[in-house]
């Protein structure tokens, strides 16, 4: 096990959901995996005002969060995690009070021994990810003199290229970018990190893996939940930033980067950002119009009852047409990838919770035996992000009796049947690559501006003509009825029910 430096995690924006949901759950799992060093504090920062006794109580011995773990734990060991959380009320606007917060980190760092190294950890409404880092840098925490300091920032990175581009423009006039760890914790999901062992691990797969192969790539996020209480936030972004923007990019290049020449980060980060802008950019509205579909959840009845639509969610504009579906076809302009389409999806309110990357291979070229449905001979490779994290490879097999009838069989790998099948949380992985100055699963400053750079036209296409492919759609569908119309010409969407479900290849249409 890597050793972890001794450090304080500073948090700014303690009392809200993300810390109390992902970020506290996630250190204590640490802690208790023995991750952290003993010379570790947290000290966690927002307007509220509380002691650090009320903190401890409200964010660790009465988390709803920490809940399982408060009932089995003996309370020793609770009381001693939560001996190392303090808090800091910073007053009502974050932009004061920073001399005040130097000395209460110079006395924490003297009474935990944590060597003076400190993350930052941003986790506040975005506007204020500047103003923090100004007055970090203006309080003299931003320079590594006598040990780290780095700055860990929360999505959205941005509203668009623009805005992208200012903030990091702003972030580095107080931070170097090597201090600065952009987060996206679909990259500490553990099948994400799979795609490039997967494809750079193993000889049966890589040269396979381009236009002469594969005749096209599907990406399928989908959740249950609709809005929940982010209706406010939602309705300003919507879909295409919210997932596609960040996440779905991030595995898009994944799958499309060449091989790096190691596993040193920036390695692989230079080639996720080649991968990202070799993206075909959409110039006209003509061609955005043709390969992107939006849709939005509307009231369903559903066993006689009636689930809310998106516009009835609370912080929702009644007549928003904010999408809270997506469905985007795209080419990847270089010589791997020439010609393959990629179809990307991502939805609220869906059927299922799941996310998958299927990768399907060209039919041989003469064919020989004819398949029992026309629809299925074709091979696929369904790498299972979540929730049942695996890998499935679909093939041909005879039918057994007379002639040569082809049906599809299954080979299958899940994690869960690794006997060291202990697969941390992503923030929890993301947070100890922090502790431990590993950036390679954070994105870089040119990586977000690239993945914007594909995006913006087709964000400013659909703000300008907010009715052009929107549709309706209802709760627990996959989406508008015509969204396998964008995949016409490759049978349509996988439906992604169980990893081995053998699919119609149809989707379910509302
Ligand atoms: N929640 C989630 O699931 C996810 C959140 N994120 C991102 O994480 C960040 C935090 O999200 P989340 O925890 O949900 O947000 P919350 O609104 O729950 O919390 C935000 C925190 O910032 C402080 N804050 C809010 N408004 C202001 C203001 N005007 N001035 C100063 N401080 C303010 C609040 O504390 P106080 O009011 O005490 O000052 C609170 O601690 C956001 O950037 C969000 O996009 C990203 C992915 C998922
Ligand atoms: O970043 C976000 O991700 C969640 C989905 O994350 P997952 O790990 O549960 O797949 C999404 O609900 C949220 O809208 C988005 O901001």
């Amino acid at each position: 096990m890597k050793k972890t430096p001794n450090q304080m995690l500073i948090i700014f924006g303690a009392s809200g959901d993300l810390t109390s949901r992902k970020l506290i759950p996630a250190i204590y799992n640490l802690f208790k995996g023995g991750h952290l060093s003993k010379n570790f504090c947290v000290l966690g920062v927002s307007r509220s005002n509380m002691t650090d006794e009320e903190f401890r109580t409200k964010a660790i011995l009465e988390s709803p969060f920490l809940q399982k773990e408060n009932s089995k734990e003996d309370p020793q060991t609770m009381q001693a995690f939560a001996e190392q959380f303090h808090y800091q009320d910073l007053g009502s606007d974050y932009d004061h009070s920073y001399d005040l917060l130097a000395n209460r980190i110079a006395s924490l760092n003297e009474q935990h021994g944590t060597s003076g190294n400190y993350i930052f950890y941003l986790s506040t409404p975005p506007s204020l990810y500047e103003v923090i880092a100004k007055n970090l840098s203006e309080a003299g925490l931003s320079k590594e003199k006598d040990g780290f300091r780095r700055l860990i920032v929360e999505k959205p990175f941005g509203y668009d290229l623009e805005s992208a581009k200012t903030l990091n423009d702003a972030l580095h006039h107080y931070f170097d970018e090597k201090q600065v760890y952009r987060i996206d914790h679909y990259l500490g999901k553990e099948t994400v990190q799979n795609l490039l062992v997967t494809r750079f691990s193993n000889s049966i797969f890589e040269p396979l893996w381009n236009r002469r192969y594969i005749h096209h790539v599907e990406i399928t996020n989908a959740e249950t939940v609709g809005v929940e209480k982010r209706g406010g936030y939602y309705d300003k972004s919507g879909a295409l930033r919210d997932m596609f923007q960040s996440h779905l990019l991030q595995i898009v290049s994944l799958l499309v980067m060449e091989p790096p020449i190691s596993s040193d980060a920036e390695e692989i980060r230079d080639e996720k950002v080649k991968a990202l802008k070799s993206l075909r950019i959409m110039k006209s509205e003509e061609e955005i119009v043709k390969n992107t579909l939006r849709g939005q959840y509307v009231k369903t009845e559903i066993d006689g009852k009636t689930v809310k639509g998106y516009r009835e969610e609370e912080g929702v504009n009644p007549e928003s047409t904010t999408e809270t579906y997506a469905a985007i076809k795209f080419f990847v302009d270089n010589w791997r990838w020439k010609g393959v389409p990629f179809y990307v999806r991502t939805g609220k309110a869906m059927p299922t919770k799941v996310t998958e990357a299927v990768i399907h291979f060209k039919t041989p070229h003469h064919e020989v035996f004819m398949s029992q449905d026309a629809y299925r001979k074709d091979n696929k490779l369904i790498i299972r992000i979540q929730p049942d994290e695996g890998i499935l490879i679909k093939f041909g097999v005879k039918v057994p009796g007379l002639g040569f009838h082809v049906e599809q069989a299954n080979m299958e790998f899940y994690y869960s049947d690794l006997e060291s099948a202990q697969v941390m949380d992503a923030y929890e992985r993301l947070l100890l690559d922090a502790m431990q100055g590993d950036t390679t699963l954070y994105a870089r400053a040119d990586e977000v501006e690239a993945a914007w750079r594909f995006v913006d036209p087709i964000l400013k296409c659909w703000e300008n003509n907010p009715a052009v492919n929107t549709y309706g759609y209802s709760v627990g569908t996959w989406g508008p009825r015509n969204s396998d119309e964008l995949i016409e010409d490759s049978f349509g969407w996988r439906n992604p029910g169980d990893l081995l479900t053998d699919e119609t290849g149809f989707c379910i249409l509302c």
